[in-house]
């Protein structure tokens, strides 16, 4: 299944720079472990702010909470979630 995930990151004004950086450092490892594993397909900076637009392709709701909520940047997130179905207008084969 495939769903569009949007992460907003809001860390506390007042987080020392060494813990921020830090829990960048994590999160950086793990969206890439993710993303060689094929489930988080595209990710996406939403130019302009520190919010990113990813594609993520899971089992099921319950698997993609899993990895979410396994993000280390995750209790500083704000984060919208839409599911998604092939276009029938698609020209790509790879999509569904
Ligand atoms: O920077 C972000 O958008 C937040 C998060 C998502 C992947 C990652 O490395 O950090």
């Amino acid at each position: 299944m495939l769903f569009q995930v949007e992460m907003t990151v809001k860390l506390p004004p007042d987080m020392a720079p060494e813990r921020a950086a830090e829990i960048k450092a994590r999160e950086k490892d793990y969206a890439q472990e993710l993303q060689r594993s094929g489930k988080w397909r595209h990710l996406w900076r939403v130019a302009g702010s520190y919010s990113n637009v990813s594609v993520f392709d899971v089992a099921d709701n319950a698997e993609l909470q899993e990895l979410v909520s396994n993000l280390p940047l995750f209790p500083y997130m704000e984060i919208r979630v839409k599911p998604l179905c092939r276009h029938p207008s698609s020209i790509r084969d790879d999509d569904s």
